[in-house]
């Protein structure tokens, strides 16, 4: 094939590829441009497997990114993570109508950018639990449990004991010199002490580790990707250092996307180059990989650049007029997310919480002591605590809600998480009202049983998939975050946190959005709250599981090598491989993941 281009930052698909008709065939594979590996999305994964294969000099790596090459100061700055929705670095997916919500549509944020949603995201950081590993592995993923992955987990993470902990990390048990940088940032506000006093008082254990390998029930202080200097890390951050950009044999390709994956057309089907272009109606390019191509775009852009280059279930692809290369059943398929009650927000007294910020001379403020000192409430994690909870624990929750299936990975493993934040946040794209002060809280279901999908529109990578999120189909689902729900409203009429909030029991308006937090748990019933969990409900926005990994292809799309089954040559790492959804956030085993499959690809091609 043709010579090799060596340019450590384009946008202009020229540079990377030779130009193509999109209807050719593969007659002028000879004159593309070449590279060692083709990594597909500059995302969280995506920018760890570019930096690892490229360490080898001797080894050209090029990495292709949709979205544009650098954030902003939102993107930066660990508290306005919500800011950055429905701008240019937010693919600003929704779902279709859910049918259990009526026909509700909700937002589902993705990173659209180098670094991908590690820019959008909470900044949580959790290993999660063993247990949860071991589901991996009896879904097929040999070589996937905790222990396997442990030494990932160490060689990715940089926890640096400062001022900053708040509670007895294990550092021993904790990686120091990776590239990723985990803390625990101080609270943002006043009332999240109060509600750690209050978990106290309900009798939770306080774990003082959340990423020790003890389990995960109890409330904790998270850990998560901030800097000493108070700003957020990614994985572009962390992984595409000014050092590892100036590599000669690594190129990054930023808004540029990929339309197709290329296959060969006789002999054993191998994947053998990307079609590239800036828009639907721009010329394309088409770029051959001499080793592999390694696709990351997500668990919902993988499956659909699969299925627009004809790998599927073979009767969905004939639908959309796509020619079937192989027939794969589970592409798109398990869709799983943390389904959550949505928000129930909380009026509080003034002075608890970071609404003042909503003022903007209080929000000035405080950006300019970020921007001037890395200090201050913008460099600080909006939510940095959480209470972790089994739905079968009756010293906790209402176990006579409904039925529920115990789906927990293990009896130290929760299925339901609390999380809080210090503000009125009535939607991932809203704010409070100016002058109003409340707390946030949702109860969220960690291992769902209802599955949703994706499905393609038309035949273009340009038109949006349908996504399908399936939310609340399960019966068991609906319970496990009724039990949660139940518990919100017993914490927050427990003291102190009871003293610094504001209920008001007699509001009927339903449009308000203190409604839901002011109804009188006594005279609210199991049914009542069915209704406004229909209405109210929510991902959590940690889709996995489209493209999941299992011992065979009757069950899965990759193997535990992260192969695709029955093709050559071509892999998946990101959050769409997860057999099984986690008990806590996603982006920790993600990282590992991808530090895993960059040693499986150094090992099988002998790169250093
Ligand atoms: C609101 C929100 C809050 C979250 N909070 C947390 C948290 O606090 N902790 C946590 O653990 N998890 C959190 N998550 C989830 C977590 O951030 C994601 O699961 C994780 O970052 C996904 O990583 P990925 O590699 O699978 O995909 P991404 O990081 O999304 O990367 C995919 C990349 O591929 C690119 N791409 C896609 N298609 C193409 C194409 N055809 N051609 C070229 N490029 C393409 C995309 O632009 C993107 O950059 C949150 C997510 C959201 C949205």
């Amino acid at each position: 094939m043709g010579g090799q281009v060596s340019k450590t930052y384009v946008s202009n698909p020229e540079a990377i590829g030779t130009k193509s008709s999109r209807d050719a065939g593969l007659g002028g594979a000879s004159e593309w441009k070449e590279y060692d590996f083709i990594v597909v999305g500059g995302g969280t994964a995506g920018c760890v497997v570019a930096s690892r294969l490229s360490e080898d000099p001797n080894v050209s790596v090029l990495l292709i990114e949709a979205g544009k090459s650098d954030g902003n100061v939102l993107t930066r700055m660990p508290l306005a993570f919500t800011k950055s929705y429905g701008s240019a670095v937010d693919w600003a997916y929704t779902s279709l109508p859910q049918e259990r919500m009526g026909g509700k549509v909700v937002e589902w944020p993705r990173g659209k950018l180098l670094g991908g949603t590690s820019l959008l995201n909470a900044s949580i950081y959790t290993r999660c639990t063993p247990e949860d590993f071991d589901q991996w592995v009896e879904a097929g993923g040999i070589g996937w449990s905790y222990n396997e992955l442990e030494k990932y987990f160490l060689k990715i993470e940089k926890f640096m004991p400062d001022h900053q902990y708040l509670s007895k990390v294990d550092f021993e048990s904790k990686g120091t010199s990776g590239p990723l940088r985990v803390s625990q940032t101080e609270d943002v506000s006043p009332i999240v002490a109060k509600i750690h006093e209050t978990c106290r008082n309900l009798g939770l254990p306080f774990i003082e580790d959340c990423n020790a390998n003890g389990g995960l029930l109890g409330f904790t202080h998270l850990t998560g990707t901030v800097d000493d200097k108070g700003e957020r890390v990614s994985s572009a951050s962390a992984y595409l250092t000014p050092a590892v950009r100036a590599r000669s044999n690594l190129t990054i390709a930023t808004n540029i996307t990929v339309e197709k994956i290329l296959f060969s057309e006789t002999g054993p089907l191998r994947a053998v180059g990307v079609q590239v272009a800036t828009s639907k109606t721009s010329p394309c390019y088409r770029i051959a990989a001499r080793k592999e191509i390694i696709v990351s775009g997500g668990a919902f852009n993988t499956p659909q650049l699969l299925l627009v280059s004809g790998v599927g279930p073979k009767d969905e692809l004939e639908k959309v007029n796509i020619k079937c290369v192989k027939d794969s059943p589970h592409v798109g398929k398990h869709l799983l997310d943390h389904t959550s009650s949505g928000p129930m927000i909380f009026r509080a007294k003034p002075g608890y919480t970071i609404d003042y910020l909503n003022a903007p001379l209080s929000a000035l403020s405080a950006v300019l002591k970020w921007l001037i000192y890395g200090s201050g409430p913008m460099s600080k994690m909006s939510v940095n605590s959480v209470a972790f909870l089994r739905s079968d624990d009756p010293k906790f929750v209402d176990t006579g809600i409904g039925k529920v299936k115990d789906l927990a990975s293990g009896p130290n493993s929760p299925d339901i998480e609390i999380m809080w934040a210090p503000a009125i946040v009535p939607s991932y794209t809203s704010a409070g009202r100016a002058g109003e002060h409340g707390i946030t809280i949702a109860a969220i279901a960690m291992k769902a049983e209802s599955e949703g999908s994706v499905t393609l529109k038309s035949s273009s990578i340009w038109d949006y998939p349908n996504l399908d999120g399936n939310f609340l189909e399960s019966e068991s689902d609906v319970n496990v975050i009724l039990r949660g729900v139940r518990f919100v409203m017993r914490l927050v009429r427990t003291e102190p946190l009871k003293s610094a909030l504001d209920l008001r029991p007699g509001n009927t308006d339903e449009n308000d959005y203190f409604w839901f937090g002011d109804l009188d748990p006594d005279t609210t019933s199991d049914d009542d709250l069915r209704k406004i969990l229909f209405r109210n409900g929510y991902p959590s926005c940690h889709p996995v599981g489209t493209c999941r990994m299992g011992g065979s292809p009757d069950t899965s799309v990759v193997g535990p090598t992260l192969k695709v089954h029955g093709i050559h040559g071509l892999r998946i790492v990101d959050a769409s491989i997860f057999p099984k959804h986690m008990s806590a956030h996603p982006v920790a085993p993600i990282y590992a993941a991808a530090e895993k499959l960059s040693d499986m690809l150094k090992q099988d091609h002998g790169v250093a």
